[in-house]
């Protein structure tokens, strides 16, 4: 561990005494974590452990039933800078019958409230641009999202997380439903951006393989049946080290 003075990391997101219930039953009790800027962390655990629950609390879906998060700083009940993190839920699918193109699903992750019936800029079509060459799929941008394939339609979810350049990306088993090819070109690109771009993550998993793989054999943490695996940028790394290589990128 490095002296508190080299810990430049911010925190991305802060758990603190955190539980929740459906009712009466306690899906998640008194957890304790912290996420820091360029960590990854990693999620496993089996079904129904808690861990999509976990999620939709840190992106304010659902409210604590005690405790608090704390993402950039601020508790999840006053933050409103989501524009700062991606988030991509579990097992999406679209109505077959959704009018929306792909492109228009894409571009609606710039939205929001403010500019929702603004005429959209020339940079904005760009990030567009950038986010379907991500995730290759410039090539289908004008069909119907609902008449796509669930690894497809996957692709588009994560091209609308990565439109707006997030500093957080959250996903909740993203490569459901990808064929293996997909998946681990997925993998790759998403290990490069936490790399090369210094992004932060946290990702829901099954795939065990992928998360020892990048981020070890031991979590560092475990809460009820929800194991926590990380790659610690700041204990890998000084960070004068660090921001030198960010500059050289
Ligand atoms: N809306 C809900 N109302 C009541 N109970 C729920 C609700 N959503 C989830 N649960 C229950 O809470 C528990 C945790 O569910 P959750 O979806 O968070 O698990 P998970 O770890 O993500 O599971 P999986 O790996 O299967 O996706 C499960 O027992 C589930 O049945």
């Amino acid at each position: 561990m490095l002296p508190e003075s080299l810990d430049c990391h911010k925190h991305m997101i802060e758990i603190k005494n955190l539980s929740f219930s459906y009712g009466e039953q306690k899906v998640i009790s008194d957890l304790n974590f912290t996420v820091r800027e360029r960590d990854f962390v990693g999620v496993i655990g089996s079904n129904g452990a808690g861990k999509s629950t976990l999620l939709k609390m840190i992106v304010g879906l659902l409210t604590p039933s005690e405790g608090d998060i704390k993402l950039f700083g601020e508790s999840v009940r006053k933050f409103r800078d989501w524009e700062r993190i991606g988030y991509v839920p579990q097992k999406n699918a679209f109505n077959p019958l959704f009018p929306a193109t792909v492109r228009e699903v894409v571009l609606s992750g710039l939205y929001n409230n403010k500019n929702v019936f603004r005429r959209l800029s020339r940079q904005q079509q760009r990030k567009c641009d950038d986010a379907l060459e991500v995730m290759r799929i410039q090539n289908i941008q004008d069909r119907r999202v609902g008449m796509l394939s669930g690894g497809q339609q996957q692709r588009v979810f994560l091209a609308r997380a990565l439109i707006n350049h997030p500093d957080l990306l959250i996903l909740d088993e993203p490569t459901v439903g990808i064929d293996v090819e997909t998946q681990a070109a997925f993998f790759e690109l998403i290990t490069h951006m936490h790399a090369h771009h210094h992004m932060t993550f946290l990702m829901v998993s099954h795939d065990i393989d992928m998360i020892r793989n990048y981020l070890g054999h031991d979590p560092i943490q475990r809460n009820g049946k929800i194991n926590f695996y990380s790659h610690h940028s700041h204990e890998l790394q000084n960070c004068a080290a660090e921001d030198l290589q960010h500059s050289l990128t």
